[in-house]
């Protein structure tokens, strides 16, 4: 984003500082994507910080980098904000006498407690000079154009990276609510309570932010939009299922499932009658998972307007996986691994049937590629390999799988993209 900004810009940009993933730029170089990567002689000061997705030392000293240019900016000045998913995490400015450590502390237990992304940043947002519109006050009265990738479902501003351009609007009872919820009120610290009960008598009440635009310029909605169109130009009738997948893997998987087999069904004709029961198991999982944007009505229209023709569904989001074992995977190749066992438990017809399922940053969890894809012979080719789906399931051991299975060949690389707007999921029907 920097990098693409400081090009269009030119030579109106007179400083930058940002705020980066540790080893982001070694992993650019590495991946050969040296045009991502500032030039040489770029206005912008690079951090690199927040390892593991945790705030620590690096970030705050960039955080009070970044802090200190925008307080240092005039009404004649314009403060274009980059704003990306992970954020938080790299723009850690604890309120004192609050430390960093404490902030960590807080952040993980709430994380390991399954805090949603919207209580965790409610937390940090309490807790924090920068983020629930404190960059944007701290500028004033520069005027702030924020251009933001979302990775939150339904991109809601004040949430994606803590909302650090976006007034917040919640109450020290919203954060006292949740702390409550996962049991650590009692254990908070001073320091921690201390600042919670001094905003609810700060005088000046929450940030304004007049002089800010946002605008969501990358989402998974747009993903999925341009995934739409090349689907299109490819020859298939496409459409965009939902933007909100989520939910725990195997749910999800049995949701694609259900819908591979009433669809494949339409498609080929086949089976007249029989898969009324199993549409209605089809609602009532896509009820129970609660999709707040789900088109499967619609979805359920096309297919049977495409008349035998290749059919393209597409959705995203980002589901989750409770991991148990030891194993490698990610959530993609893991959701990939549970759907083709869900499509290989009865025969679809004379329909080749694949899904694939993909992280848009380009790397699922712990591993070097995105994701995986699988068709409904993946149970049978994968015993004639001699490997076992559900042992390698149950120590969450996708990677190892793909990458064993047919040598690799079911793995999807595309090396880093550097940006990150959640998952896509495909689900591509062919007639025979
Ligand atoms: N062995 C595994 N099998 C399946 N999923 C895993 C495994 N190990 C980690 N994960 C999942 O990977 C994710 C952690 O990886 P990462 O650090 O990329 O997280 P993230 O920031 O949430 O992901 P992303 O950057 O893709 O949004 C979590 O969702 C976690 O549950
Ligand atoms: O940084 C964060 O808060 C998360 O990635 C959500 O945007």
């Amino acid at each position: 984003m920097a990098a693409a900004a400081e090009e269009l810009l030119g030579q109106h940009l007179v400083q930058g500082v940002i705020s980066v993933p540790k080893g982001i730029r070694a992993a650019m170089e590495h991946a050969g994507k040296q045009e991502m990567l500032l030039k040489p002689h770029s206005h912008i000061q690079v951090f690199e910080g927040a390892e593991d997705n945790l705030p620590d030392h690096d970030a705050l000293r960039a955080a009070l980098a970044i802090q200190q240019l925008a307080e240092g900016l005039t009404a004649d000045d314009l403060l274009l904000v980059l704003i990306s998913g992970g954020g938080s995490a790299l723009l850690p400015a604890p309120i004192p006498p609050v430390t960093l450590e404490e902030k960590q502390t807080l952040t993980k237990l709430l994380a390991a407690r399954g805090a949603t992304i919207q209580e965790l940043n409610t937390i940090r947002k309490a807790l924090s000079q920068l983020k629930g519109g404190g960059l944007a006050q701290a500028a004033y009265p520069a005027q702030v154009v924020s251009l933001i990738l979302s990775d939150v479902i339904g991109d809601p501003l004040e949430v994606i990276a803590s909302g650090p351009t976006v007034a917040s609007a919640h109450s020290v009872q919203d954060c006292l609510h949740i702390l409550n919820h996962y049991g650590l009120r009692a254990a908070l610290p001073r320091s921690v309570k201390t600042v919670l009960s001094r905003a609810d008598s700060d005088p000046r009440g929450p940030h304004t932010c007049g002089h800010v635009l946002n605008v969501i310029i990358g989402s998974n909605s747009l993903a999925l939009a341009e995934a739409q169109r090349q689907a299109e130009l490819l020859g298939y009738h496409a459409m965009v299922l939902s933007t909100a997948m989520q939910g725990d893997v195997k749910s999800v998987a049995q949701f694609y499932g259900l819908l591979a087999r009433v669809a494949a069904a339409s498609l080929t004709s086949s089976m007249a009658g029989q898969p009324l029961e199993e549409e209605e198991k089809l609602y009532q999982l896509a009820a129970e998972l609660q999709l707040p944007d789900l088109q499967l009505e619609e979805a359920l229209e096309a297919v049977a307007k495409a008349n035998g023709g290749p059919v393209c569904l597409l959705a995203g989001g980002e589901p989750t996986v409770q991991l148990q074992g030891s194993g490698k995977g990610g959530r993609n190749q893991e959701l990939a691994l549970h759907v083709g066992t869900e499509l290989g438990r009865q025969p679809l017809g004379p329909i080749d049937v694949l899904f694939l399922s993909g992280g848009t940053d380009g790397q699922d969890g712990p591993t070097k590629v995105a994701g995986a894809w699988v068709m409904s012979d993946l149970v049978s080719q994968a015993s004639a390999e001699g490997l076992s789906i559900a042992t390698f399931l149950s120590h969450n051991d996708s990677y190892t799988f793909f990458s064993r299975l047919q040598g690799g060949a079911h793995l999807l690389h595309t090396g880093l993209t550097g940006t990150n707007v959640m998952d896509v999921h495909l689900l591509i029907f062919r007639p025979q």
